[in-house]
């Protein structure tokens, strides 16, 4: 197996010292990694540093090998991103935001929003205006626009976020898919931790812009422990080395 994504080291702290810190994280071709971890741990900072729309202290980021520093257009030509909710023309049609968004690859032709349309499940509302759809659909649309450039990794932040239960499985179902039949590897950050079990093969846990564990879901199943038990248990165990550490009174 190759590494797709590697990332060692990684700081990035911000004025109020929030932030992430030391973070080193691998995701290996045919991943779907979950980036697990609460509300304000870091998710958002790690994922816009490797898609650089941010930038770190310290540390290293390599896409396909590439260092996103001194590499950037090699390291993102076969990345896709989606990060916090898409963005579309609402007084368009679908398909015309692909239209648009079709103009910026080079070499990719209109046949691959039909195939786009199809894989996302958005061939019927093609041509129905953008601002109709559902949450579920306009993130759809944006996984349909990561899809243009035929991406080998995915790389999504909080994608079933704010989705109805029928959306969320859908976009399980669709994220399962792709990593299957297109073979794309997926770098998914995510809150809610039973759709990360459900869906994901590798998970990386975050807490408090640290990355506690990183893990094959099969080995933690393997040993009888879900995902929840794991991660409350390596919080615990945080807390407690904080506590031994702590001075004395
Ligand atoms: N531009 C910024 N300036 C100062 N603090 C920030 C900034 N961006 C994020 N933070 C803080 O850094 C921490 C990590 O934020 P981040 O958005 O990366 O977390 P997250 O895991 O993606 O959370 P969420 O799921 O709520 O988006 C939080 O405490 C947040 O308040």
């Amino acid at each position: 197996m190759k590494p797709v994504v590697e990332i060692r080291q990684l700081t990035k702290v911000y004025n109020n010292s929030r932030g992430v810190h030391e973070v080193n994280m691998t995701v290996q071709q045919g991943d779907i990694y979950g980036f697990f971890g609460p509300n304000g741990a870091g998710k958002t900072t790690v994922m816009k540093i490797i898609t650089g729309l941010s930038k770190a202290q310290h540390g290293e980021v390599k896409l396909f090998g590439y260092d996103i520093s001194t590499q950037y257009e090699q390291a993102m030509a076969k990345v896709g991103v989606l990060i916090e909710t898409a963005e579309a023309y609402t007084y368009m049609s679908g398909r015309r935001n692909l239209e648009l968004a079709v103009r910026f690859y080079p070499g990719i032709g209109g046949e691959r929003i039909d195939e786009v349309l199809e894989l996302v499940g958005l061939t019927p509302y093609q041509h129905e205006k953008a601002a109709g759809y559902s949450l579920g659909m306009k993130q759809r649309l944006g996984l349909a626009m990561a899809l243009l450039s035929k991406p080998e990794l995915l790389i999504l932040d909080e994608p079933t976020n704010g989705l109805d239960i029928e959306g969320m499985v859908q976009m399980r179902e669709i994220i399962m898919r792709l990593a299957r039949e297109e073979r794309i590897t997926f770098l998914i950050s995510s809150h809610l931790i039973h759709e990360m079990e459900l869906m994901c093969n590798r998970i990386g846990i975050l807490h408090q812009g640290r990355l506690v564990r990183e893990t094959l879901v099969a080995e933690l199943v393997q040993s009888g422990v879900t995902l929840e038990q794991a991660y409350l248990r390596e919080i615990d165990s945080v807390r407690n080395v904080r506590k031994e550490e702590a001075p004395h009174a």
